[in-house]
């Protein structure tokens, strides 16, 4: 085995963690810090371009192509479940939308923690510090930060009718979805930079990659950890990867941090010893630490698609149906990065409440001006939009499992979508809203017929089977390596983010969840790397 050498640091996945993590750590002159990451330079057109979200999916450049397992919720479907494999990590291929969650979300943390840290007005000031508002600084806001976040540059005339039939129902509009109560309906803000995806990378890696104490390695597979034992116990040493076709190790003197995201996460801690003990033994891994929570808690929203055929309005289905039309939409992106081009995925935003007791929304619609069967296939010939609509705080949870002990072999992912009683009902809930709003006097003058999931569901029963056939994800998975109290049996790390029972590793991703945030999951993953380049940097700056 090659030695890549010794830093202070090594950073496991350069994703949107990863990059954030680099830059912090990075900022001190006398750590010596290495980021790892097993895919390639974010240099792929079509991870800059917002649309190009559809070529990157599926594609071995930018996804590492995981399935989930055959899925009872789902009727027995099994989904594509990809995840960034790129400079970037997901950020590189997510539908740009810049969301924080609720204040209650993070309240939440901080009392099944015991550590007020993790509060919304602790952690605030972390989301605001990196980052750079389109409307400026505010109490909520940040300004001048490395994450950019803008207004999208096009509204449609039915995402517009569906915001009115939505306030005729009962959900305001609001501008602003991010200062801790996100209750209302709008147009999403996005991470853009004039119509062209900002990412993780370009925000927070190449601005230093030049730092003389940085190394950043790419096209390099991390396989396990270097775990070593001394009279304190077991204690992580580096890492063990492949790149080139050669094994290498990389030796840390501090820390090793693992921010390969909620599947690779748990995959490397499986593979080095680390988590249920039986499952490691039935694969012939010797357990390391017998953590039985590494790779359980799975939390994932399951978005269910609701596709309703419209008259007289404009959708991308038909504008992009003819060379003529697709001529049009390219030259509008080529001369001004507006127009369907530098289109996040979804534009329409709402969060409302499955019902009126609960105390705050618990579903996110994502409305978009397109329809298609199902990802990775084309749009529909007819004029239609989709009401997707999701259940941010469901109660089912899944797992992440090795099947093998070869480390290219890519882990068992079982969501378990809709596995509780709660969840069918509001999944059913959220079904029969959508019918409500699409209902509305606004949206009449386009005659919505519903197309998906069909208007012979219609009981409770028949409605949350419903949404087990159009349900699919939206991308989140969160919670393998869930932070939680010392006395919690299903905790991986602690409140400040190091591997219970293993010292010198930390998790510091989308992983360490302990309960799913209430909106998209891409801006709060940074706020954990943030955080945890605070904690570690209070660890050592007096050693
Ligand atoms: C298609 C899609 C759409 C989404 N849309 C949105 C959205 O609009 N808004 C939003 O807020 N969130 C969205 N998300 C979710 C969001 O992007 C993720 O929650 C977030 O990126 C997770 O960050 P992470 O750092 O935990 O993991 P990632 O960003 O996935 O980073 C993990 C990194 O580790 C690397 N890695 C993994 N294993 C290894 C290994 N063994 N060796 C070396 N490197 C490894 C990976 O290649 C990757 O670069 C979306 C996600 C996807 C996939």
């Amino acid at each position: 085995m090659e030695s890549a050498g010794e830093y202070d640091y090594v950073i496991v996945g350069a994703g949107s963690a990863g990059c954030v993590l680099a830059n912090r750590l990075s900022r001190d002159k006398d750590a010596q810090v290495l980021l790892i990451e097993a895919g390639g330079k974010d240099d792929y057109v079509w991870i800059h371009i917002p649309v190009g979200y559809l070529h990157c999916i599926g594609n071995p450049r930018t996804d590492w192509l995981y399935r989930t397992e055959s899925d009872a919720g789902l009727g027995g479907r099994s989904l594509i479940y990809p995840r960034g494999k790129v400079l970037g990590g997901s950020s590189s291929i997510n539908g740009m939308i810049y969301m924080r969650g609720q204040a209650g979300d993070y309240d939440r943390w901080a009392e099944l923690t015991g550590d007020p840290g993790w509060r919304w007005d602790a952690v605030l000031p972390l989301f605001k510090q990196s980052e750079d508002y389109h409307g400026g600084a505010s109490a909520v806001h940040g300004a001048g930060g490395e994450w950019r976040v803008e207004k999208q540059r096009l509204s449609w005339k039915i995402l517009d009718a569906f915001r009115e039939a939505a306030e005729q129902t009962g959900i305001a509009r609001v501008d602003d979805f991010n200062g801790g109560d996100n209750a209302g309906c709008g147009y999403f803000d996005v991470n853009q930079k004039r119509g062209i995806r900002w990412n993780a990378s370009k925000a927070f890696l190449r601005p230093v990659a030049g730092r003389p104490n940085l190394t950043i390695m790419t096209g390099c597979h991390v396989e396990r950890l270097v775990i070593e034992r001394d009279e304190h116990g077991p204690v992580c040493r580096g890492v063990q990867f492949t790149g080139g076709g050669t094994a290498w190790n990389a030796r840390a003197r501090r820390e090793t941090l693992l921010t390969a995201g909620a599947i690779g996460s748990p995959h490397i801690l499986q593979l080095s010893g680390i988590g249920p003990a039986a499952l490691l033994q039935s694969h012939g891994i010797t357990p390391v630490a017998d953590l039985a929570g590494v790779g359980e808690n799975l939390q994932d929203h399951l978005q269910l698609r609701m596709v309703y055929k419209v008259k007289g309005a404009k959708t991308l289905n038909t504008m992009a149906s003819t060379w003529y039309g697709k001529m049009k939409i390219g030259l509008e992106y080529a001369l001004r990065q507006s127009g369907p081009m530098s289109m996040a995925p979804s534009q329409l935003g709402a969060f409302a409440r499955s019902d009126p007791g609960v105390a705050t929304p618990d579903l996110e619609y994502h409305v978009q001006p397109l329809s298609l069967e199902k990802f990775g296939e084309p749009l529909h010939a007819f004029p239609a939009f989709t009401a997707s609509v999701c259940h941010l705080r469901p109660t089912s949870r899944g797992q992440v499992r090795i099947v093998s002990a070869d480390s290219f072999a890519a882990p068992a992912i079982a969501p378990h979508y809709l596995s509780t009683a709660e969840d069918r009902k509001t999944a059913a809930a959220a079904l029969a809203l959508t019918r409500r709003i699409v209902a509305a006097p606004a949206l009449q003058p386009f005659a919505p017929e519903e197309f998906k999931p069909g208007l012979h569901f219609q009981t409770e029963e028949e409605l949350a089977q419903a949404a087990g056939t159009i349900g699919t994800t939206i991308f989140h998975p969160v919670g393998t390596c869930k932070m939680g109290r010392a006395d919690d049996p299903a905790a991986v790390v602690d409140p400040a983010l190091r591997v219970i029972g293993v010292r010198g590793l930390r998790v510091a991703d989308a992983a360490i969840m302990p309960n799913i945030t209430s909106g998209n999951t891409n801006s709060p993953t940074m706020m954990i790397a943030e955080k945890a380049a605070g904690l570690i940097h209070a660890c050592w700056k007096n050693r």
